[in-house]
């Protein structure tokens, strides 16, 4: 599969005063029209996003430096019975690509409770830093899944999932290799998430694959953010979405940076009865995520990379 001309994802323009993002501006019905046509045809889209200040995500990616050298049993204090929400080690089947992840990070709490396990005494500005982050980005997700909700005729709904929502966000390092060739990072897999958000330093290494099967390469830039589809969203839609498979791949003499924001939604996912016709009969039983994360740990890693575990778990 895959040709030479591969067609990237679709750039969605989000910039503007707040007002932009606002169902009562100009813009909101094209540019809600773009989100979803982008979500259905590909899983996803770039967004090109303003509000989150370029300096945020540089002092980050400063600050993570600092936290990856930290020695491992120090690391390894960042657990989680959640699956892929604690410390990812470099040691495991991924030589490259180590990450920590601070579930609940847009509660400053949650953050400063990270920096204490990471030092003695915290780091204020460092939690202050992440958490500003992923609120502004977890706006962005807001965004994006209100389109959803609104497009689909379920605004009414929209509330109740906005409470129900919480938020991970993984700091990630993918060190230079040690040699010159291109070396697979990240193994390419769907997130289990219901949207998911990177965001990366300048050195390229992600890659988007396209309907048609191809591997595109993401193109960073200060403003560019990742929207991708993940398993619950999937689901949630009876399918109207399909997650975006994505990997990394890195070459290069640089070390690459990146942060995801994944939204989960807790409570039972269940496909609203509006999304379910003779046209789109019912694919998934009502489900909680937590219960599939937990069946994903149970699996060989190269199926839990797969979309195809969310239907195993609770298809019809
Ligand atoms: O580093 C990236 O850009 C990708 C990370 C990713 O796919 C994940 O954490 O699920
Ligand atoms: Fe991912």
């Amino acid at each position: 599969m895959g040709s030479l001309t591969a067609t990237p994802l679709p750039v969605v323009n989000l910039t503007g005063g707040p007002e932009a993002l606002s169902p009562r501006s100009s813009s909101w019905n094209a540019v809600s029209k773009e989100i979803i046509s982008a979500l259905e045809e590909h899983g996803g889209f770039v967004a090109i996003y303003d509000r989150v200040p370029q300096e945020l995500p540089a002092a980050i990616f400063s600050d993570m430096m600092r936290l990856f050298q930290l020695p491992h049993e120090t690391k390894i204090k960042n657990v989680s019975e959640k699956s892929g929400h604690g410390y990812i080690n470099k040691a495991s089947n991924v030589p490259l690509h180590e990450g920590v992840g601070i579930d609940g990070a847009t509660d400053l709490e949650e953050c400063r409770k990270f920096m204490e396990l990471m030092w003695t005494n915290g780091d204020d500005a460092f939690a202050e830093n992440v958490n500003a982050y992923a609120k502004k980005v977890a706006e962005l997700e807001q965004t994006v899944v209100r389109v959803l909700f609104e497009s689909y005729g379920l605004g009414k709904h929209y509330p109740a999932h906005l409470e129900a929502t919480t938020y991970l966000l993984r700091l990630l390092t993918y060190k230079k290799p040690d040699n010159d060739e291109d070396n697979l990072a990240f193994v390419s897999h769907t997130d289990k998430s219901f949207i998911s958000i990177l965001h990366q330093n300048n050195v390229k290494g992600l890659e988007l694959r396209t309907k048609d099967g191809d591997w595109v390469p993401f193109e960073p830039s200060p403003s560019s953010f990742v929207v991708l589809a993940g398993d619950l969203s999937m689901a949630w839609s009876n399918e109207r979405i399909k997650s975006l498979y994505h990997r990394v791949t890195m070459g290069g003499k640089e070390t690459r940076y990146s942060l995801g924001l994944f939204s989960f939604r807790t409570g039972v996912t269940e496909v609203p009865k509006e999304l379910v016709d003779e046209d789109h009969p019912l694919l998934y039983k009502p489900f909680n995520y937590e219960d599939l994360l937990r069946f994903y740990d149970t699996l060989e890693p190269k199926l839990k990379a797969d979309h195809t575990v969310v239907k195993m778990f609770c298809g019809i």
